[in-house]
């Protein structure tokens, strides 16, 4: 197993590691401090954590040992938050990523300022396009001046995978998969409601310190398993393999994992 401190030095992508928790209550508790270990590695850097979210089935695991603990080692003053995809609605909508993550976890954490989470701007929902180049630009003065001008780095993206393989709002066999150049893209028809989205684009998802999957739940055995032991069917998800030194990583419960013959690892921070 890789430590969570190491970096990949070689030129290609590291292979994903898999985590397989028994229930879907451990894993929450282990994701928890794999985050909390990405803050202090990003605070230690560059006294920042950059963080950017998913929606789904996600923000209730997150949030459960996140919320509520009775130490100090969060330090949601560094923290910076983005969505990885958001749906082009209101942002009190039941439908808005926002609305879910603010639900499940925002709320439950009165030390995070509204400032530090970045939504989408609610005046352009009527244009997509403009709205996608509006969160790039969010994103492009979030990172200005770091590590990586080209590219934002993020120090963690956390994803899910939807029942088809798709992850943030990039769906199978769509032309999205092959953009390379927008770091946020608009999506008019995705096929999963609601039609209009934005989403990050494999330039962005790639270029993170570390991603990871977070998935329970026998409802994803098959798609997992066809993630991690046929990655040649190119599924959105198996796409996902940050360049080095990124790393990517699958949080999962053992329903999720039971038909994947990938390797597991043990987990150890
Ligand atoms: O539509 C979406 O679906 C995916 C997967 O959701 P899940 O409920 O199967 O976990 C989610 O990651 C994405 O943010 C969301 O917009």
């Amino acid at each position: 197993m890789a430590p969570l401190s190491s970096t990949n030095p070689s030129t290609t992508p590291a292979e994903p590691i898999l985590y397989s928790f028994k229930t879907p209550d451990d894993l929450s508790k282990g994701l928890a401090e794999f985050v909390i270990k990405a803050q202090d590695d990003a605070i230690t850097r560059r006294n920042k954590f950059t963080l950017a979210t998913s929606g789904g089935s996600l923000p209730k695991m997150l949030s459960k040992y996140l919320v509520n603990r009775d130490d100090n080692r969060l330090r949601w003053d560094k923290w910076e938050i983005f969505f990885c995809d958001e749906r082009l609605v209101p942002l009190d909508h039941e439908d808005s990523n926002y609305y879910l993550c603010d639900r499940e976890f925002f709320s439950k954490v009165p030390e995070l300022k509204r400032s530090q989470i970045h939504t989408i701007d609610e005046k352009l929902l009527d244009d997509a396009e403009e709205l996608a180049d509006a969160y790039e630009k969010d994103l492009v003065a979030a990172f200005a001046g770091k590590e990586a001008v080209r590219r934002p780095v993020f120090d963690l993206i956390l994803l899910g995978m939807g029942p088809d393989g798709h992850t943030c709002s990039l769906f199978p066999g769509h032309e999205l998969l092959a953009e390379q150049h927008r770091w946020v893209a608009p999506i008019k028809d995705s096929p999963k409601p609601p039609s209009n989205r934005i989403t990050f684009t494999y330039p962005v998802l790639n270029h993170a310190h570390r991603a990871a999957f977070v998935l329970a739940g026998e409802g994803k055995q098959d798609l997992l398993a066809r993630t991690l032991d046929h990655p040649e069917e190119g599924l959105p998800a198996s796409r996902v393999r940050p360049a080095p030194p990124g790393d990517i990583y699958y949080f999962t419960d053992d329903a999720a994992s039971a038909k994947a013959q990938y390797p597991k690892s043990e987990f150890k921070l």
